[in-house]
């Protein structure tokens, strides 16, 4: 778990060797102990360097380890002692120090870092704070401001960035070790009081409550209801106003009242869910770790509407070369504009020169016959993804991958139109495609493993978080869309306003309520999909009562709101009004107000009061729902996958670890119960149902998570 050797004859080299990331688990805590004890005893040992083996310094305390008690020995006092002891210790930091691993480098007397490394203190993302006394030290090194920035948001810096700040003294592109050892052997000689960083006064600015106050309004804007920064906060002013003994007892009492919270558990269930998430599995065995992607060297974007143009722009920027198509001369010139455009201005935030020689543009598909893959993203209609499919099969060469943009069509039926169903999958970005991070890989029946590892990868080298799932109508996101906004406007109808359903879901921690979400997105799309599927407009029966369809309620309210011509934000007018079309800034509209009230007096439905309770548990439970339907129907392979399908596509809060997680967290017995409470209600909404997976598992004891997927047994796995 570390290594421990004599080089130059007088510098003790210690290794942590605990891969991936040499995380501080009790053993490398134990090894880290002995070989200091080792070091500081050896009267040949005149210096000590610190390093990780395979370039990685550090990623910090072993995450895996919190859910149980601690073993081995606790990391302050173990720090502590590193810094308290009379010989240089020198860290070299190689890859990335992190947390426990940016902490332990603070307790060293010297540190070197590798021009490529990356520091930083992540805790806040983990629902915790740096808990080895990195809120007292960080801000006694580079003052309260810097500090309290870097330990509010976690961010990672670079080598560069810590040597400005005055957190590394060396940044070097030489073997960081190799250079900590010589650095090592000139400090012998030096005194080291100046170089414990406990011992410093912290730098304190003339007006410390006025800034804390300032980073405390901040941070409660940006994260809502999230408790980790506000602690962070508190362990920093003690950093201020506390000498270290003292300090150090603050940082570890708020770290307590952090660790065992269920924000902590959501978050830190996150982090191993998107890592989890990318590991696909096949019930044929074909999986992510023996399935051989394809290299993609060129592909193509068929139609330059807002999806392909945000696709294009994530293929160029990481060196794709891409052909773009478009039907029309001026649709083709629009589309190029815009790309340049933003490809441009992302070139210029990241500070590298805009990759526009990857481009090329064309009205014609016979350019597309050498392209390795090609993502459609053309109109959300099935006759027009299967001629362009057809088309397709004719013009590229047989080993080219077919890939559809589709929310929600069946990738299957496209597949069946080609003469390679097997080089077909679906890849659904979210929109706006070059920001967002979520992409869903949807696995048709036919799909191979090859093209699904293809896409899975791809996806990553986008910097998106990939998901595997199965082919259905609006496959895992979209589909567990239907419910959410189905119950957000049945609340309307009866006494809710969208304002007051829009809070509910933002203090809960949404980026954004339903209502602002969908004037964002556009409400003409799904109007669209309505007319097209018989629910509303003029294929609609006369005799067909008006709030029901199909045998189950209906809310005609958005429809209603779309004859007005209020699409959304785009005309300035949707279920808010805005200041002018393509305005961000949202207001309640009386027009609204005036509808909804001319409407429940139509149908004699007399308005309640509806509490936040009620709208965040028929929401959130309905979602929950079909998640587990989803589950059972094979659709998913697992919730987490669902779990990170929502955080990353849809602005489910972090804290809240996901519709599914949430639902554990609330507790299944309870999501069950009130289910079964709102069905009785509404009992012509048979998405309130409890769906016999939640049943099945209350019934088991109500499993964690992790351990649903034993209790599943899909008949036929989309997968
Ligand atoms: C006292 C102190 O104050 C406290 C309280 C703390 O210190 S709290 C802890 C603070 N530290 C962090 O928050 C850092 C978390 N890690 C990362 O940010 C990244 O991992 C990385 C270091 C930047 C590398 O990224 P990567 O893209 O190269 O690989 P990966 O796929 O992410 O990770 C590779 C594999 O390593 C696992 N892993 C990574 N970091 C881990 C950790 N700290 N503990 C346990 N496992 C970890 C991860 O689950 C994955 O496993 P598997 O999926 O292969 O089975």
């Amino acid at each position: 778990m570390a290594r421990y050797e004599l080089v130059k004859r007088s510098v003790a080299l210690i290794t942590l060797t605990n891969p991936p990331v040499n995380a501080l688990s009790s053993a490398v805590r134990h090894a880290i102990a002995k070989s200091m004890d080792h070091a500081l005893n050896d009267p040949k040992v005149t210096a000590v360097v610190i390093c990780g083996e395979n370039g990685r310094f550090c990623g910090g305390a072993d995450i895996r380890e919190f859910a149980g008690p601690l073993r081995g020995p606790p990391l302050v006092p173990l720090l502590d002692a590193i810094e308290a002891g009379e010989k240089p210790v020198v860290a070299a930091i190689e890859g990335v120090a992190l947390g426990g691993g940016f902490e332990l480098a603070l307790v060293c007397h010297y540190r070197i870092a590798h021009f490529k490394a990356r520091l930083g203190l992540p805790e806040v993302t983990l629902g915790i704070l740096p808990a080895a006394g990195g809120t007292q030290r960080l801000p006694r090194l580079i003052g309260i401001p810097a500090a309290l920035e870097l330990i509010t948001t976690g961010r990672h810096i670079s080598a560069q960035e810590a040597l400005k700040l005055g957190i590394v003294d060396q940044v070097t592109e030489q073997n960081a070790c190799e250079v900590a050892v010589e650095f090592a052997l000139r400090a012998v000689a030096k005194p080291l009081s100046s170089r414990r960083v406990s011992m410093l006064t912290t730098p304190c600015p003339p007006d410390l409550d006025g800034l804390l106050e300032a980073v405390t309004m901040q941070v409660k804007k940006k994260a809502r209801g999230v408790m980790a920064p506000l602690a962070c906060i508190q362990a920093v002013r003690a950093a201020a106003t506390m000498p270290y003994s003292k300090g150090i007892k603050r940082e570890s009492e708020l770290m307590a009242t952090l660790f065992n919270s269920g924000q902590a558990r959501a978050l830190q269930y996150c982090f191993f869910a998107q890592r989890t998430a990318g590991k696909w599995t096949l019930p044929s065995g074909a999986q992510w770790n023996n399935s051989k992607p394809r290299e993609i060297r060129s592909a193509a974007i068929i139609g330059l509407g807002t999806m392909g143009r945000g696709i294009v722009v994530s293929l160029a920027r990481v060196g794709i070369s891409v052909i773009a198509v478009e039907s029309e001369k001026k649709l083709l010139e629009t589309g190029k504009q815009m790309v340049i455009g933003m490809l441009e201005r992302d070139a210029k935030r990241r500070g590298v020169s805009a990759s526009l020689n990857l481009l090329k543009f064309t009205l014609s598909l016979q350019d597309l016959k050498d392209v390795d893959l090609v993502i459609e993203a053309v109109f959300e209609d099935m006759a027009l993804k299967k001629r362009v499919f057809q088309e397709l099969s004719k013009v590229c060469r047989p080993a080219t991958l077919l890939c559809t943009n589709t929310s929600g069509l069946d990738v299957d039926a496209l597949a069946g139109v080609t003469d390679r169903p097997h080089l077909v999958v679906g890849m659904h970005f979210f929109s706006p495609a070059h920001v967002m991070k979520l992409l869903e890989v949807v696995c048709g029946p036919r799909s191979s493993s090859e093209t699904i590892a293809t896409a899975m990868i791809l996806g990553k080298r986008m910097g998106k978080v990939s998901v595997a799932v199965g082919n259905c109508p609006g496959f895992v996101g979209n589909r567990m869309l239907k419910p959410y906004l189905d119950q957000a406007t049945f609340l309307l109808e009866e006494g809710a306003t969208p304002e007051q359903i829009d809070k509910a879901l933002e203090d809960f921690g949404f980026a954004m309520g339903v209502f602002r979400m969908s004037d964002l997105a556009g409400l003409d799309v799904g109007w669209r999909v309505r007319k097209e599927s018989g629910l509303t407009g003029p294929d609609v029966d006369p005799k067909n009562p008006p709030r029901r369809r199909q045998g189950r309620r209906y809310c005609p309210i958005p429809d209603m709101v779309c004859e007005q011509g209020r699409f959304g934000q785009k005309t300035g007018r949707g279920w808010y009004m805005y200041d002018k079309p393509g305005g961000t800034n949202a207001k309640p509209d009386p027009l609204i107000q005036n509808l909804l009230e001319m409407y429940r007096s139509r149908y004699g439905i007399q308005p309640r009061n509806i509490s936040d309770q009620e709208i965040i548990e028929r929401c959130l439970f309905a979602l929950a729902n079909e998640g587990f339907r989803i589950l059972e129907d094979g659709i998913a392979a697992r919730p987490e996958d669902i779990d990170v399908i929502y955080l990353f596509g849809y602005g489910f809060p972090r804290h809240g670890g996901g519709p599914m997680f949430y639902a554990s967290m609330v507790g299944l017995e309870r999501v069950l119960e009130r289910l079964e409470h709102y069905h009785q209600a509404h009992p012509d909404v048979p998405h309130l149902e409890p769906s016999p997976l939640l049943k099945k598992l209350v019934a088991c004891g109500s499993p964690p998570v992790q351990k649903w997927r034993e209790h599943i047994k899909t008949m036929h796995s989309h997968l």
